[in-house]
């Protein structure tokens, strides 16, 4: 169970992936080949990892078995139409934000199957969630290329394909939300008399920490806020401030953005 990768694009995402790919096995470099849009990812991926690279379509599909589609959700308009053959029999695992399994068979009409997925940026050093969801059931083989794939980034779940816009606004962006709120912890920090350096090294340790200690005792967000705060104390004194902001309210309305987002790039 090793089938040949191919991945069309070598940025950010695509580079976590081989990294890990190649940390966790059991793919060596010789097993995956990369393109991109002659922008120097490609060439710098395969310098660092070892992995190869080329930039001629039937090159890249030859032996290719899983096919990674791993460019931007706006540039799959501009691959060019010979995939719809060259990619015929293959299988497509794609981590295309918001592009649907709809979309993609039109792009791959003659694949044996696809799978859409969204993994999240913690996958770069192992750490992350991923979600995904198959056009067709996949056999057993199948299903265990995919979970190795996605493996390497960290967990995997499988899920309906309808609630991947609403993964996409959790988890898919969630990094992101996170670390604005870690960037916010630090500059209230340094408002509050602390330098820079400190402040963060706080702020960070304590995002990390409150993290590590819900996993660890796997009570309710909400118990271990109440626990943090005692009656009269300094705690309620700034959940008071977040309530009366509406800060719950508004990481909601960015989950829906995102996720509104999601579902209108399916059709850009
Ligand atoms: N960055 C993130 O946090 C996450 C991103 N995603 C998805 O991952 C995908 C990639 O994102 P990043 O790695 O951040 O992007 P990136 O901009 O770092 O990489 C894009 C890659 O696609 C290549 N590319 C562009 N046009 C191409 C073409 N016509 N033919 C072949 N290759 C082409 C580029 O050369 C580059 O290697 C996106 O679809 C995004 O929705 C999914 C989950 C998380
Ligand atoms: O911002 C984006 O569209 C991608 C998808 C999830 C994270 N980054």
């Amino acid at each position: 169970m090793k089938p040949r990768l191919a991945f069309i694009g070598a940025g950010r995402m695509a580079g976590a992936m081989v990294r890990g790919l190649l940390k966790t096995g059991p793919w060596n470099a010789e097993d995956i080949v990369c393109t991109g849009a002659r922008d120097g990812t490609a060439e710098a991926l395969s310098e660092d990892t070892g992995i190869r690279f080329t930039y001629d379509w039937k090159v890249f599909f030859k032996d290719a078995q899983w096919v990674i589609l791993a460019c931007k959700p706006q540039q799959l308009k501009e691959l060019p139409e010979s995939l719809s053959e060259l990619s015929s029999g293959r299988r497509v695992l794609s981590i295309l934000a918001g592009t649907t399994l709809g979309r993609l068979k039109k792009v791959f009409p003659g694949t044996a199957n696809i799978v859409r997925t969204m993994p999240n940026t913690p996958g770069m050093i192992g750490a992350g969630i991923s979600a995904y969801s198959p056009l067709h059931p996949m056999n057993e083989e199948d299903e265990q290329v995919v979970r190795a794939i996605l493996s390497a980034l960290g967990e995997a779940v499988s899920m309906d394909e309808h609630f991947l816009d609403a993964v996409t606004g959790v988890s898919g962006s969630g990094p992101a939300y996170v670390f604005e709120f870690i960037a916010a912890l630090r500059d209230g920090g340094v408002a509050a008399g602390l330098d820079e350096a400190t402040a963060y090294k706080l702020a960070l340790k304590t995002v990390q920490g409150a993290a590590a200690l819900l996993e660890a005792v796997p009570e309710t967000p909400e118990t271990h806020r109440n626990w943090v705060s005692s009656p009269g104390g300094t705690t309620l004194a700034g959940l008071k401030v977040m309530e009366d902001a509406g800060f719950r309210g508004i990481i909601k309305e960015t989950v829906a953005a995102a996720t509104k987002r999601s579902k209108e790039l399916s059709g850009e």
